[in-house]
Formats: C-alpha cells, structure tokens, sequence
C-alpha cells in the first residue's frame, strides 16, 4: 500500500498557516450545523425540549463538533503562542500536526461520543468538502509522525507533561511545587489507599490545607490566597496526577466557596469563608438522592420551617467525604408547592465530622458507605434526614428558594476542576502506560517497539495536550470575568473522554498485567471511569452544551 505523504511538521509556521486558513471554514461549518439544528428543534424560533429529546443525536452531534473546532482553536492558539515565544519544539510540533489532522479527520468521518455511537455531519444532514489548507491538515496524522513524537515522549520522560505547556513561570512553579509533593506524598501510597478502601489520612489534608490548597481561589480578605483559577488548574492537575482522590480534596471547598462567594451573605461569608480557606473547615455536596441525580431540579428532600430553624426530611445518596466533614452545603425544597427547580433552597447545613466507630454523631442525620469501584479515598455515602436542624441564618445568602440559581452560579468554576482532574488522570495513565511500554519486553524487544503500542501513547499525548488547552482557557476565560459556561463544559465533555481512553488504552498496553489489581492502572482505569458521570455525565453535558448555542 502507498503511504499517505507526510505533513511538512518541519515547518510549524506553515502548519500554523494552515490552521489559520482552515478555521474560518469550520466556524462555518459550525454556524451551518447549528442552523441545522435550529431548523429540527426550533422551527417557531425557540428550542422546543420535545424535540431536542427527539433529536438528542444530532443536538449532541452539534455539541462534539463544536468542541472539536474549540479544541483545534486552542491547539493552534497554544502552538501559535509557543512559537511566537521561540518555544515551539519538534515534540510539540508533532502534536500540532496530529491532532489537527486527527480531530479534522474525526469531523469528517464521524466523533467517538462513546464507544459505539458517533457525531457525524450526516446528523445533521451536513456535507463537507474540505477546502485546500484543512484537506493537506488531514494527512497529518501518519504512522511516522506518531513513531517519532512515541520516541520523543520516552527522552522527555520525567517531565512534568509530553510538551510545552505554554502557562507562565509563575503557574509552572505553582506546578512544580504540586508534582514534587505528589511525587512523595501521594504516589507512593495512593495505591494502597484504594486497595484497602481506605480515607486519604488526614495528615495529607493537613498538609494540603498547610500548602493552602483548600484556599487557593478564596479572595485574601477571607484568608484565602487569592489566586486565579489558572492556578487551581495547575494544582488539581498535578494532585490528580498523584490520586484523583487526593485531586478531589479541594473540589467541595471550591464548591462551599462559590457558593457562598457568590449568594452568601457578608455574614455568611465572614463565617465560613476562613475556616474554608484553612481546611479545618471541611465541607461536603448534598445534592443526589436515590431517585433524582441528572434531573437535580426535581428533588424531593424537604425543608420546613420551625421557628427560626429549618427541619430536614428526607434521603440523599452519593455523597462524597460525607463522613469527616464539618459543614454540608445541601440543596432541599423549602416550597413545597413545586415540583421543579423553582422551590429549592441551599443551606450551610453544620454537621459534626464523624469517626469510623460513629460516622454520624449528628442528630437527625444517618448514613452509610456506598462501596465503589474507583474513586475511593473520601468515600461515597448515603445519608437519611429525619428531625435534622439547620439554623435560620444557614440559608445561603438568607432568601428561601434561590438554591439552583445559586448551584447553577458554581458550575462554570467545577467544571473546570473536573477538566483539570481528567487531565491529571490521564497524564497519570499515559505515564504508567508509557513505563510499562518500555520495560516490557516480547518477541525480543519493548513493547513501545510496536507500532501498534507507540500509536497509544502518542494518541495520548496529543489528546492529553488538547484537553488541558481547553480547560486552560475556561480557567483563563474565568479568570478574566467572562462567561465560560459553554467552554468549561466542553473542557469537562472532552476531559472525561480522553481520561478513560488513556486509562483504557494504558492498562491495554499492560496485557494480563493491567487487569491485576496489584498494578496501579488498574486503579487509575477505575477511577477514570467516574469522570463521565459525576459533575454532568457525558450525555447531560453534551445537551447542556447543546441548548445553549442555541441560545
Ligand atoms: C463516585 C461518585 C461520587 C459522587 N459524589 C457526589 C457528591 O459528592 N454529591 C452529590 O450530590 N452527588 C454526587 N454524585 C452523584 C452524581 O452527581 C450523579 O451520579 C450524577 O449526577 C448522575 O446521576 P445518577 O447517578 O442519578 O444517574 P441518572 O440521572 O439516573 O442517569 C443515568 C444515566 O442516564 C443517562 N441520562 C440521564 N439523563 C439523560 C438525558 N436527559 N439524556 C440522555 N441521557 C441521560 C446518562 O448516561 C446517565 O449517566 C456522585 C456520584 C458518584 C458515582
């Protein structure tokens, strides 16, 4: 068979130029899906909900492709800046010149939603004749390009990541600092941690809260240290890196902060916000019950009021690090004539953390250990209501019936963190799988030999770089005051995928010994496989994404 000829990936200023020229055709092609769309769901002008259920397929198909023509924007953007730094090397080049090629190749040919289902330009009744630059941009993906960027990820092996990240000194000292401490703290306990089911000790909490972890976004009037969301990217990267458990210690207290940053009172915010910021408060998410996850609007929990207390009534499940925590911000319906969204409440609900003798000491409060897969570390509970108290001056930001608006305002900033923790995971998968593909040997040499294993690990690499861009610019959208739902949730969608294809592919290149619990991607396969379900699950987020460049 004749080889495709190779892209010109020694010139980067011309795969750059390509890039440019190529854009402005898949923005249209963006516009003409989203008018296709428009046209099946929203004849009379506004989306109707029946017929985006009808047409979940194709909305969704919108959603990836638009996330694709995000992803190929940042990949350019970040190459474009690299180099304009003088700081565009052959490894990142490489992983220009693939990813370009292969994320176009996917618009054309059909986007893995999941394993069997597809986002293809047919769903939306689309054709595309790719113009001369995005034409020459497909053939960048080649067998030589992915066997050259496999050996230069084995040079550059004990670097932080495969390539450049672009961030600035300052981010990449806050990074260095996070990898050392992972390096010796997390890594060489976090197997064991899962394997015996166990919480993460709290001497690590101690020390996270003494690095200022829980506080890292929490304004300096509040005892926080005031830094950007770029930075709590940086840190949730390297710590999920180490354990996604260890990665996922700051995401309630990012979420607690939000929170009441944004619909607390100043009382509210003088009360809780330091002890947030030095981890000696530590809080937990009650959102779920057993029968509403995906549809959160639809919960049944009740609140009522007693005098200047609430009482709290009913089950909610799913909640991590329920256990040991200190306060519970618990969303619950105070209007008991609703039946959606419109009638919840959120409350700083205080809790005694509890020990492995007496896990709920609180009264009116139970609970019991959700066993899991992946994900261990805080551990997963249900929880049960009945009698339990919240005081009056509890109710987030003192107004009943305001609690989704408020969740919803912390979205954009837990998203991003989830973004961050995929990358982390899958930086964590393609290093082990990396080891592994050198030191093991069959028919007399490394497995990294075969073209086959080196393909996974460069197909790591690029998607790995792709989805730390994209969550890189929600954080950067965020930090600069702008709206970032839609780009924080493409983050997450493309994060979660690229996190269980590295874990699935890492543990693949193990063999036999990948499906031994004694080896760490076993792990690291279990606890990917979350990320496409808490925060979102891949479906929620796609439609959300949906619904919205309809707006
Ligand atoms: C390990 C773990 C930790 C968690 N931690 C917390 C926590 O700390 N606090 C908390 O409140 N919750 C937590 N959750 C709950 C989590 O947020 C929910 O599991 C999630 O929202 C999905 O809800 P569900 O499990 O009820 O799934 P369901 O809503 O029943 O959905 C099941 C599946 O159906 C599909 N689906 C659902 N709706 C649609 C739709 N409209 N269109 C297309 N497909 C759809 C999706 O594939 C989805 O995965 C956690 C869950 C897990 C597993």
């Amino acid at each position: 068979m004749k080889d495709m000829p190779a892209m010109p990936a020694d010139t980067p200023s011309a795969l750059l130029a390509l890039a440019g020229e190529a854009l402005p055709e898949l923005e249209s092609l963006q516009s003409r899906a989203t008018e296709a769309l428009r046209a099946l769901v929203a004849p009379a002008g506004k989306p109707q909900p029946a017929l985006l259920e009808q047409h979940q397929h194709a909305a969704h198909a919108l959603s990836w492709l638009t996330t694709y023509v995000e992803s190929i924007r940042q990949l350019s953007g970040w190459a474009g800046r690299l180099a304009e730094a003088g700081n565009l090397g052959r490894i990142e080049a490489l992983i220009l010149q693939i990813g370009l090629g292969e994320y176009l190749g996917q618009i054309a040919g059909g986007i893995p939603m999941s394993q069997t289902e597809f986002a293809r330009l047919s769903d939306l009744e689309l054709d595309w004749q790719p113009g001369e630059a995005a034409a020459k941009l497909m053939r960048g993906n080649t067998a030589p390009a992915r066997a050259e960027l496999a050996r230069l990820m084995q040079d550059n092996h004990g670097r932080a990541t495969f390539g450049a990240t672009g961030l600035d000194e300052d981010l990449e000292m806050i990074r260095d600092q996070f990898r050392r401490y992972a390096e010796e703290r997390v890594i060489p306990n976090a197997h064991e941690w899962h394997l015996k089911d166990q919480l993460i000790p709290m001497e690590i909490i101690e020390e996270l809260a003494e690095l200022g972890v829980f506080g890292l976004t929490i304004p300096e009037e509040f005892g926080g240290l005031g830094l950007s969301k770029a930075s709590m990217v940086v840190v949730t990267e390297e710590l999920s890196r180490g354990y996604i458990g260890v990665g996922s210690l700051g995401t309630r207290s990012e979420i607690a902060a939000e929170l009441i940053l944004c619909g607390g009172t100043e009382a509210q915010k003088a009360k809780w916000l330091p002890g947030l910021a030095s981890g000696e408060i530590l809080s937990t998410a009650v959102f779920t019950e057993p029968n509403t996850g995906s549809d959160l609007g639809s919960l049944r929990t009740r609140a009522v009021r007693d005098g200047e207390d609430w009482v709290v009534t009913g089950n909610k499940t799913w909640i991590t690090h329920a256990q040991r925590t200190h306060v519970m911000t618990l969303l619950a319906r105070t209007d008991p004539e609703t039946t959606d969204w419109r009638g919840l409440s959120m409350f700083l609900a205080e809790k005694e953390p509890g020990t492995d003798d007496d896990p709920f000491p609180t009264p009116g409060m139970t609970g019991g250990e959700i066993e899991v897969l992946g994900y261990r570390g805080m551990k997963e509970y249900e929880l049960g209501f009945d009698g339990f108290r919240i005081k009056g001056e509890n109710l987030l930001g003192g107004e009943p019936g305001r609690g989704f608006k408020q969740l919803m305002e912390t979205f954009e900033s837990a998203r991003i963190q989830t973004a961050a923790r995929a990358v982390g995971v899958a930086q964590s998968a393609a290093e082990i799988g990396m080891r592994y593909a050198v030191d093991r040997k069959q028919f007399g040499k490394s497995l990294i030999e075969f073209p086959r294993v080196a393909d996974k690990l460069a197909m790591m690499a690029v998607e790995i770089m792709i989805a730390r861009q994209l969550t890189y610019f929600s954080a950067w959208e965020k930090d600069h005051g702008r709206r970032c739902d839609l780009e924080a949730g493409m983050a997450k969608l493309l994060g979660a995928r690229v996190a269980w294809a590295a874990a699935d592919n890492a543990l693949q290149i193990h063999g036999g010994n990948g499906f031994a619990l004694e080896y760490a991607i076993s792990r690291v396969l279990c606890d990917a496989r979350i990320l496409n379900i808490f925060e979102g699950a891949a479906e929620i987020q796609a439609q959300v994404i949906a619904r919205r460049l309809l707006d």
